[in-house]
């Protein structure tokens, strides 16, 4: 179906092009922007008429602007969301969440995954990258939902290379199994958890792998000090240093996305430039656990691509990249004492282009010839009132849940605030139905 976009405030992202059309028309054929371009005369209507275009949406009113990119998410932990607060990342991880996480079922991650999704529709989020475990459940769910998921396996080696091959069997059948699905809205990556999880020769056999498929690799890397300690204690080098040893930041096959990177030397900074590593941001995360700042303004100086994540919902709590736009401005402000760290626009760049970048080059602007990846900004409403800058508006005052309607793929997924692809109402009960089982089942465990 063709849909015809009229009456916006594109905010188009693309370095390349014009930058912001204050009145816009975009037109949308099959799956792919046909046209987009200044409506200031009337060009939309004209368009729809000769074209015969049987949908058009006015959206007077709206920003029309790429979806957001989600890259660092455990979507079936949703069900997790408020299950431990207030910990530090070893206990919280020891104590409580892999011990919940042991009886999890393929169910549970199923509805768990699909409430998350559910929430990142209603929060403006096209697309996204997981690891997490039975992710044939995440795949049926990104399926369902129709937006973009880039999801691994998250394995956990802990030095024994038998359990490694286990582990890396699992993700490779990941890979064969859901590898380009749903119209390419389904990719895949290898996810080895962390260099403290994982030994340094089961990290390279997953770099291997995932070059012989073709396919990125995602990973925690310096999320926390007692990383950084560890490394050095029993390698003599940090993680970066560590994992360079064995070429795993070598991005010329496939891309590398590593998440957190709190405790990154300068030096790291200036490899993960060189490499052209993505770093995955996930600001909220990281003040939530008191894992620290990362120093996101010195990456951006040095080169390095930053995107932003939320990481999982046990951990956020939510899965709003507005809120996670706002929180990275902030923190790197209050972290630097530099007000004019991290400006606005370059966090819209960070969640929209820059992650777009890791899950599929065809998103993250608004171009023609490009993916038709797009949500509508609902700016007729009191928190929206003035606007000077569409950046500042969207970093500073916005919120997820002005996101009114999400085009992914070329298709419609919520418009004017109605879900269109699920049973809201099913999800949630669904997914609070798996949750309190599955506490009540730890529970009994301890
Ligand atoms: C192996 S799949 C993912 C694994 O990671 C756990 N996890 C969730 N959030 C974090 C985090 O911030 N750092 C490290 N590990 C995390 C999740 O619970 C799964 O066990
Ligand atoms: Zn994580």
């Amino acid at each position: 179906m063709s849909i015809l976009i009229k009456n916006a405030y594109i905010a188009t992202m693309d370095k390349d092009g014009t930058s912001e059309i204050p009145n816009g028309f975009l037109l949308i054929e099959d799956n792919l922007i046909s046209q987009i371009g200044d409506n200031s005369n009337g060009a939309a209507d004209k368009i729809a008429a000769d074209k015969g275009i049987g949908k058009v949406i006015d959206a007077e009113g709206a920003i029309l602007m790429p979806g957001l990119s989600n890259t660092h998410t455990h979507l079936g932990m949703t069900l997790l969301r408020g299950y431990a607060d207030d910990m530090a990342l070893k206990d919280w991880l020891e104590k409580q969440i892999w011990p919940a996480e042991a009886n999890l079922t393929a169910e549970d991650v199923y509805w768990g995954s699909l409430l998350g999704c559910l929430e990142m529709i209603r929060s403006g989020t096209t697309a996204f990258c997981d690891m997490y475990f039975f992710m044939d459940e995440t795949a049926k769910a990104v399926e369902k939902a129709g937006i973009r998921g880039c999801l691994s396996y998250g394995m956990i080696e802990f030095g024994d290379a038998e359990k490694g091959t286990k582990e890396l069997a699992v993700n490779e059948k990941l890979v064969s199994d859901w590898q380009g699905k749903a119209n390419g809205r389904i990719t895949t990556m290898f996810g080895p958890h962390a260099p403290n999880t994982c030994s340094q020769a089961f990290i390279a056999r997953a770099k291997e792998a995932a070059e012989k498929a073709g396919v990125g690799v995602h990973i925690h890397v310096l999320e926390t000090e007692a990383e950084l300690n560890y490394m050095k204690e029993n390698f003599d080098m940090c993680s970066v240093h560590h994992l360079d040893a064995v070429d795993f930041w070598n991005t010329s096959k496939v891309p590398v996305l590593a998440a957190h990177c709190v405790w990154m030397s300068d030096g790291d900074i200036k490899l993960f430039a060189e490499k052209g590593v993505t770093v995955s941001h996930n600001p909220i995360s990281n003040m939530k656990l008191a894992s620290g700042i990362a120093p996101i303004q010195k990456m951006l100086d040095a080169g390095v691509i930053v995107a932003l994540g939320t990481d999982g919902c046990a951990s956020n709590n939510n899965l709003s990249l507005f809120e996670e736009m706002k929180t990275a401005a902030l923190l790197q402000k209050v972290g630097t004492m530099d007000p004019t760290a991290l400006p606005a626009k370059a966090v819209v760049e960070m969640a929209t282009v820059s992650g777009a970048q890791v899950i599929d080059k065809q998103t993250g602007v608004l171009k023609t010839g490009g993916k038709a990846d797009m949500i509508l900004v609902d700016v007729n409403k009191a928190n929206a009132a003035p606007i000077f800058d569409v950046y500042s508006h969207l970093v500073y005052a916005a919120a997820g849940s002005d996101v009114k309607t999400m085009i992914v793929d070329g298709k419609i997924l919520m418009e004017d605030y109605n879900v269109l692809v699920m049973d809201e109402e099913e999800v949630m009960k669904k997914a609070k139905e798996c949750a309190y089982s599955l506490a009540e089942r730890a529970k009994q465990k301890e």
